[in-house]
């Protein structure tokens, strides 16, 4: 999120997480106190998330006293020590991401287990992105379907209006993360993308 439009309009449709990304490479990338202004008019509604990917405890000081998330969500290569320090550090719960190409790549969630609150499922960035996130690419989505059940997730990577209804009947994912199917641009969260993707889960959640 970059702007108060998009935060209104996302929680208006029923969103029950927002989130801010810390990576200055991002088209998203924000600075941690304005990020902390979008969020005060939301706050206990929905879950502020911050997105960060590797950040030292510098930076993650900065997030945690500007922005005040609930919820930290580590979308680096954060090994599961660095997760518990984290956790002790800020008292916060933690959504840990994961690139899944292949069935292989879900098994190295087990050591997190336990460990992390909640996994969020993201496609490998393509060659060449600098970008661990907000690609707008999918992943095999049959791949969910081997994964132990209980495992609380997140499904994301490339999800839009016309593909989160076979998302959803694939997976059957208890949560979703959108970013680039709610954009006109990279980065430009448009109003009508973000209704017509509600709609379309909504629609779906009725039909199965
Ligand atoms: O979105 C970014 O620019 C980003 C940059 C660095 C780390 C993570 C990032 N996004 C994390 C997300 O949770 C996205 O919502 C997720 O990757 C899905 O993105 P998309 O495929 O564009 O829907």
């Amino acid at each position: 999120m970059k702007t108060a439009e998009a935060v209104t309009r996302a929680v208006e449709k029923g969103a029950t997480h927002i989130g801010f990304i810390f990576f200055p490479k991002s088209p998203r990338n924000i600075e941690p106190d304005l990020a902390g202004r979008l969020a005060d008019p939301v706050r206990g509604r929905v879950k502020v998330v911050a997105v960060t990917v590797d950040a030292d405890n510098d930076d993650l000081d900065e997030i945690v006293d500007l922005l005040k998330p609930d919820i930290l969500q580590l979308h680096g290569s954060e090994s599961p020590d660095r997760v518990l320090t984290v956790k002790a550090l800020y008292g916060l719960p933690v959504i840990k991401a994961f690139a899944i190409r292949e069935a292989s790549d879900l098994e190295k969630i087990d050591p997190y287990v336990g460990i992390v609150d909640r996994f969020l499922f993201d496609a490998k960035p393509p060659k060449g992105s600098e970008l661990p996130g907000g690609n707008g690419v999918s992943f095999d989505w049959s791949l969910m379907q081997s994964l132990d059940e209980g495992v609380n997730y997140m499904l994301s990577g490339g999800l839009n209006k016309d593909n989160v209804a076979e998302a959803l009947a694939v997976t059957r994912a208890p949560g979703l993360d959108v970013s680039s199917g709610v954009e006109s641009a990279p980065g430009v969260k448009d109003l009508g993308m973000i209704d017509a993707f509600f709609d379309a889960v909504r629609d779906a959640s009725r039909r199965t």
